[in-house]
This record gives structure tokens, C-alpha cells and sequence, in this order.
């Protein structure tokens, strides 16, 4: 069955590629365009927090039979929690108008990818492994052991990414803002039925 609505927008590269920093920049200059989806988790809702807008709550062996069934483009466990993205939260997002922004490891890509989601995948690179670590250690969010895990995965990713087929576009982000206007120069030739205008005349 084709979809309607705009196909999702799916992130991946290494850890400190500057994935966040492209699509929080794309999210600030388009509100209205782009949207996340609702992420599942079975931890307990913190006060103020709303089923189905801030998570969808859930309990683990609802989750984990949701998982068996290949509900899940992706999940993860922190702290004995699960938590994860649904085929079904990001059909939701379409479905509103909005091109659902996914920021996935290479793993959800490939999950990703054997549903009818339709997704255009954009392949963040740095431009060495050395601006790499030099990105990651400024960033000063994690800690040496956690750091060396992540650069050692990086070199998996880029491979990945780099294989004919795996993404529509690879933006090595050396330069920001040139590494923006491609990402935005990419959106717009393929998400034309979500033709991107600024909410601000300046660019
Ligand atoms: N073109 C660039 N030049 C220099 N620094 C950059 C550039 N792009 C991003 N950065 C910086 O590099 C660091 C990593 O970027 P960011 O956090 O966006 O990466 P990420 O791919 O989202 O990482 P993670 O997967 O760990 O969330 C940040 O401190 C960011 O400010």
C-alpha cells in the first residue's frame, strides 16, 4: 500500500557526526514541516507526563511480544527499562502532514528498511575519524571508555553508510553550513509534497 504523507527523514552516522546538529537546525528553521515520533517505553510516567504525547507507556511483556511481532523499527534498554521506536508512531506522524525525523543507529536502519515506511535516509559523515575524536572530546559528554567504544563503532558505520545502496544522500559535515545546504537542498528536491518554507524570510 503507497502512504500518504511525506516519507520519514531518517539520521544515521557515527556518534559525533553532527547528526543532531543538522536536524535540530532543519526542525528550527521548519517547525511546521517536521515532527518526532512518540517513542514506547515501560518505565513509570514522571509527573506532568502524558501517555501518548510525551511516550506511550507500556509494560515489558506487552513490549516484548510487540517486539516479537515486528512492531519496532528499533529499541534499547537503559537502566532495566525498555524503550523504543514503533513502525506504527511513525506512520502517525505521516499520517498528521509532518515528515517524521528519525535519528537511528545503523541497526534501525535496517529495520527501517525492510518495512513499507518508505524512508529517505541520509548518511551523516564526518570528515576524518580524527575530526571525529576531536568533535567527540570537545563535546565532553562521555567518558574515555565510552568515547573508545564509540569511535570504534564509527569505522563499522562508515562502511555501512559508504556501501552503494545503504543511503539516497551522504553529506560529509567538514563545513556546517554547507553541510546544511545540502541537507536542505535534499529535502526539498525529495520532499516535495512538504515543500519546506521558512517561517523566517531570512536565510
Ligand atoms: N561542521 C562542524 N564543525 C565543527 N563541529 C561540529 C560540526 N558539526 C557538529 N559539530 C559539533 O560536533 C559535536 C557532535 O555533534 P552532534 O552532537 O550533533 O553529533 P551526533 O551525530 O548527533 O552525535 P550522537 O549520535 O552522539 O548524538 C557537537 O559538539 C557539535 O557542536
Amino acid at each position: 500500500m503507497v502512504q500518504k504523507g511525506p516519507r520519514p527523514l531518517v539520521f544515521f552516522g557515527p556518534s559525533g557526526s553532527g547528526k543532531s546538529t543538522l536536524l535540530k537546525r532543519l526542525l528550527k528553521e521548519y517547525p511546521d514541516k517536521f515532527g518526532f515520533s512518540v517513542s514506547h517505553t515501560t518505565r513509570n510516567p514522571r509527573p506532568g507526563e502524558k501517555d501518548g504525547v510525551h511516550y506511550h507507556f507500556t509494560v515489558k511483556e506487552d513490549m516484548i511480544a510487540a517486539v516479537e511481532r515486528g512492531e519496532f523499527i528499533e529499541t534499547a534498554t537503559f537502566s532495566g527499562n525498555m524503550y523504543g521506536t514503533s513502525k506504527r508512531a511513525v506512520e502517525d506522524v505521516r499520517r498528521s502532514g509532518k515528515t517524521c525525523i528519525l535519528d537511528i543507529d545503523i541497526e534501525g536502519v535496517k529495520q527501517i528498511r525492510r518495512t513499507d515506511l518508505d524512508p529517505l535516509l541520509v548518511f551523516i559523515m564526518p570528515p576524518s575519524i580524527e575530526e571525529l575524536e576531536r568533535r567527540l572530546r570537545a563535546r565532553n559528554t562521555e567518558e574515555e571508555d565510552a568515547l573508545k567504544k564509540r569511535l570504534e563503532v564509527a569505522t563499522k558505520e562508515i562502511e555501512y553508510g559508504q556501501e552503494p545502496g545503504n543511503c539516497h544522500i551522504t553529506i560529509v559535515n567538514e563545513n556546517l553550513d554547507k553541510a546544511y545546504a545540502e541537507l536542505k537542498n535534499f529535502v526539498s528536491q525529495n520532499l516535495k509534497d512538504n515543500e519546506p518554507e521558512p517561517n523566517a524570510s531570512q536565510e
